[in-house]
């Protein structure tokens, strides 16, 4: 076990691309970046709310996410989560990371706890049908999460998994197999939840769904899953308590808000988030959003994309390593993967590993991000570290509000607003007219004369 706080960030690769008298000369910037959010002074500061989120929740409302998921637990095998974006991303992250690879493939016999599936982030007709063919006759809740409950995507889906709820169970015990998760007062579905009754969750007012992980959005299929969501939010309280606290030097958010920026104003413009262990798959996507909408606007912010180790060394790894040079690599190293395996020992060496016999492949893995940073950081592509003690929910708990605080600061930093998303709305107007909602002949007029 390899002894470290929850999560620290490691610049050491950085010597040749940033100069050691540079955080000192941002540094500036960067407390002038975190007092606009930690004060209220920012723009939107209405937004932040999310910020002393793991210290000041519904304590009563937790209590009722819990034993909804208890619930869950004993009457279903399976829980549709439906939400797009920051209402389903943050939700299966966590999952993800705090459980091993297969958990949702194992058979009901023998798996502890529901299996977690996820629909309405996509308007696929294929993707639905073989999600009902996959739930099977088996027994299912579900869970819609929708701010503003009139999101298209999972706005179809809650229909459709409705009817199916309704055909199985009839409408009275539908009724008590359907969470809601959305705004407090307004809404098409807080409307339904007072029509039908429903088990209903709120999304405070002060939380946009990049930020609303640890608010009933992730914590109810979180906790379904069987994981421990207090430790979740005491994971978080302590980054909170640390991040509003501790100076930039000793601080690893802030640290990491400084150097992405130090880097992009040098050229660097992409950054790839990676990680070595495939269910982190989805940290990167979630990670995606949090900053590409709280960043990507006015023309400018970092491109956030991401890639995962050793998959995609034989695939992106060509260009990272040789492509144009305005990247920028973020990676995240569980110091602590909760599994491990060694290399068989079979005498023969046929493959060319016999060297590697008696060694784990944790160990293995290890060397190939060794091996990586030293390649990408002499290949022109500058590194940041991140390192993660565990896949624990407190050490999550602490990485998301990592995340949040720096991603936010970094927002600041860079003259951007980093709590709206007003170019997510484009899509949308377009794809309404082209359906024919009411309201939107005008546009299809235009779109359809434009094109
Ligand atoms: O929860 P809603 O209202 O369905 O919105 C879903 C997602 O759409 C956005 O508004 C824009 O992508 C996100 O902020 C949010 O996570």
């Amino acid at each position: 076990m390899k002894n470290m706080s929850y999560l620290n960030f490691d610049a050491s690769a950085l010597e040749k691309y940033v100069n050691k008298n540079e955080l000192n000369e941002i540094k500036p910037m960067v407390n002038t970046a975190k007092d606009l959010l930690m004060s209220g002074n920012g723009v939107e500061s209405q937004m932040r709310q999310w910020l002393d989120l793991p210290t000041n929740y519904d304590k009563a409302e937790f209590d009722r996410i819990k034993a909804a998921a208890k619930n869950i637990q004993a009457n279903s095998k399976v829980l549709v989560v439906i939400g797009i974006g920051g209402s389903y991303l943050g939700a299966k992250m966590a999952i993800d990371y705090l459980h091993e690879s297969y958990f949702n493939y194992l058979p009901d016999d023998k798996r502890e706890f529901p299996q977690i599936l996820f629909a309405g982030n996509s308007i696929s007709g294929s993707y639905i049908n073989s999600l009902i063919k996959i739930i099977g006759n088996r027994d299912f809740s579900v869970n819609v999460i929708s701010k503003s409950g009139t999101t298209t995507e999972p706005s179809i889906a809650f229909r459709i998994f409705h009817k199916l709820l309704i055909d199985k169970y009839g409408v009275k015990d539908a009724n008590k197999r359907i969470y809601v998760t959305t705004d407090a007062k307004n809404g098409s579905l807080r409307q339904e939840v007072k029509d039908n009754g429903y088990e209903s969750f709120i999304i405070p007012d002060g939380v946009g769904g990049r930020y609303s992980v640890l608010t009933p959005v992730g914590l109810l299929p979180i906790a379904v899953s069987g994981v421990d969501i207090e430790a979740l939010m005491n994971g978080a309280a302590q980054a909170q308590s640390e991040f509003a606290e501790k100076p930039l030097e000793e601080n690893a958010a802030l640290k990491y808000a400084a150097y992405r920026n130090i880097l992009y104003r040098k050229g660097y413009t992409n950054e790839i988030f990676e990680g070595y262990e495939p269910n982190l798959r989805y940290f990167a996507e979630w990670w995606k959003q949090l900053a590409g909408e709280s960043e990507g606007k006015d023309f400018k912010g970092i491109y956030p994309t991401s890639a995962m180790f050793s998959t995609d060394l034989h695939s992106l790894g060509q260009y990272i390593q040789q492509g144009r040079r305005d990247l920028m690599e973020t990676v995240i190293k569980i110091q602590n993967p909760p599994m491990d395996i060694d290399v068989p020992v079979t005498g023969k060496n046929g493959d060319g590993i016999q060297y590697l016999e008696g060694k784990t492949m944790n160990y293995v893995n290890d060397k190939a991000f060794e091996s990586v940073i030293l390649a990408h950081t002499n290949g022109g592509v500058p590194n940041m570290i991140i390192n993660v003690k565990d896949q624990t929910p407190f050490t999550l708990g602490y990485a998301i509000y990592f995340f949040e605080f720096a991603i936010a600061v970094s927002g600041y930093l860079n003259g951007i607003n980093p709590f709206n998303q007003p170019g997510v709305e484009d899509y949308k107007q377009n794809m309404f007219a082209l359906l024919g909602k009411p309201g939107y002949e005008d546009l299809k007029a235009k779109i359809n004369k434009e094109r």
